[in-house]
């Protein structure tokens, strides 16, 4: 029998802290049921995995949030990548992929390099900041909607928008009532900014729209890729560099070892998307019956991948709750895993790089000044404020 657990993976004291409830549903059995979502969850790395990999069972276009696309209308049509199945989303996958290539983003090193650089020495001159305000929220906003081509005027809806994006993979609750007040614009907002008149030459938002010229989609699948990007690529970066400085922060002897070797950067920031994963859940809906872990399944089912608790599961990882920059961190769920894996990762991984060694080779040690704050959301795990100060190298 599937145990039925009393937990609510969406309210505030869950969000807040999600750990120990990990604990309790990974140790609970393989699926736990649980009446507060109406739907099967798994939480250890095994079964995690094994979903992600089965995409077949495991189906994205009823939707990866809580509703059922099959019974109920999304609040914006169906994502071509993260909300579709093959082949449609073969099709569409690897026509981005050709866009957010490696070679791509070895032209935009440079030019990133220089902005995470000039960022990081008015910060430390300044010694005490706050490293979400005044770095995670600024950075990437320096140069992700320019390499998108986004037009000038009203970036600043992004954010908003991202919060309204994540918190619908969630219930209408508390959580996604009170973050979504007074953001409404940023869905008209970003509708318009999707379209390719309101679009720079030269960017990856224009590179959508010319390779529907070629045939590759339609112009209407291309606005809506172009919203991926802006769904996708803001606030998740945002969230994970703020996240990586608060861990490094708070493990004062992790970061003397990257400030001995800087080459660690990558590692330390995979590492703190493991221990505290940005994405922390998403769903599936089973497209059959099926059995796991001695639990059967019904056809038609929502089922709750919880991300964050598979990267922590003592099953699969060593000392899972310890933050270690020099850990192994390969086949670790954060940026999910199979055929939906993040087409963004290689973006996330060259902005932790930066700001990463940007910090290590300018700050000889970084200390909390005041406890950070948490911005709750129904499946980012968001930070508001992490003030610090920092020692000059
Ligand atoms: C730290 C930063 C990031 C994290 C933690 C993250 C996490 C994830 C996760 C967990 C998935 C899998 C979703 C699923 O299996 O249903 C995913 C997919 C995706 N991500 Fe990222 N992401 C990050 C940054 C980005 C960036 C910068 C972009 C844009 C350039 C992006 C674009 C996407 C897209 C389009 C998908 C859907 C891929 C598909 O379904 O084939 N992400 N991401
Ligand atoms: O295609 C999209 O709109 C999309 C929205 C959110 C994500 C989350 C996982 C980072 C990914 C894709």
């Amino acid at each position: 029998a599937v145990p039925n657990l009393a937990i609510d993976p969406f309210d505030k004291v869950f969000l807040g802290d999600p750990y120990a409830y990990h604990d309790m549903i990974r140790e609970a059995g393989p699926v736990v049921w649980l009446d507060s979502v109406g739907a099967f969850a798994m939480a250890r790395y095994e079964e995690v995995k094994d979903s992600l990999r089965d995409h077949e069972t495991f189906c994205s276009s009823r939707g990866v949030g809580t509703l059922d696309f099959a019974k109920e209308t999304p609040f914006r049509p169906p994502s071509l990548l993260l909300e579709a199945d093959p082949p449609l989303h073969d099709r569409t996958r690897s026509m981005m992929n050709r866009i957010v290539s490696l070679k791509a983003l070895k032209e935009l090193r440079p030019r990133w390099q220089a902005k995470a650089e000039e960022l990081v020495d008015r910060l430390v001159e300044r010694r005490r900041f706050d490293a979400v305000k005044d770095l995670s929220e600024i950075f990437p906003m320096m140069i992700f909607p320019d390499t998108i081509g986004l037009r000038d005027d009203g970036r600043e809806h992004l954010l908003d928008y991202a919060t309204i994006v994540f918190n619908a993979f969630g219930p209408d609750n508390d959580v996604l009532r009170e973050g979504n007040e007074g953001k409404e614009a940023a869905i008209e907002w970003v509708a318009e900014a999707c379209k390719r008149d309101n679009l720079k030459e030269g960017g990856w938002g224009m590179a959508v729209f010319e390779a529907a010229d070629r045939g590759e989609c339609t112009h209407e699948e291309a606005e809506r890729l172009v919203r991926s990007f802006l769904s996708a690529g803001v606030d998740t970066t945002v969230n994970g560099i703020g996240h990586m400085v608060l861990a490094l922060a708070g493990h004062p002897e992790e970061y003397q070892k990257l400030r001995s070797n800087p080459s660690l950067v990558r590692r330390a920031f995979e590492e703190s998307l493991r221990w505290d994963s940005t994405v922390q859940t998403f769903f599936r809906t089973t497209t059959k019956r099926v059995e796991v872990g001695g639990a059967e399944i019904p056809e038609g089912q929502k089922v709750l991948l919880f991300l964050a608790a598979a990267n922590r599961d003592p099953l699969h990882w060593d000392e899972p709750d310890a933050f270690r920059i020099e850990r192994n961190t390969s086949g670790h769920v954060g940026f999910g895993f199979g055929i939906h894996q993040c087409l963004g990762q290689m973006v996330a991984r060259l902005e932790g790089e930066l700001i990463g060694t940007a910090i290590a080779e300018r700050v000889a040690s970084i200390r909390l000044t005041g406890a950070p704050v948490r911005r709750l959301n129904n499946t980012l795990h968001a930070i508001d404020s992490v003030p610090v100060e920092v020692e000059p190298a």
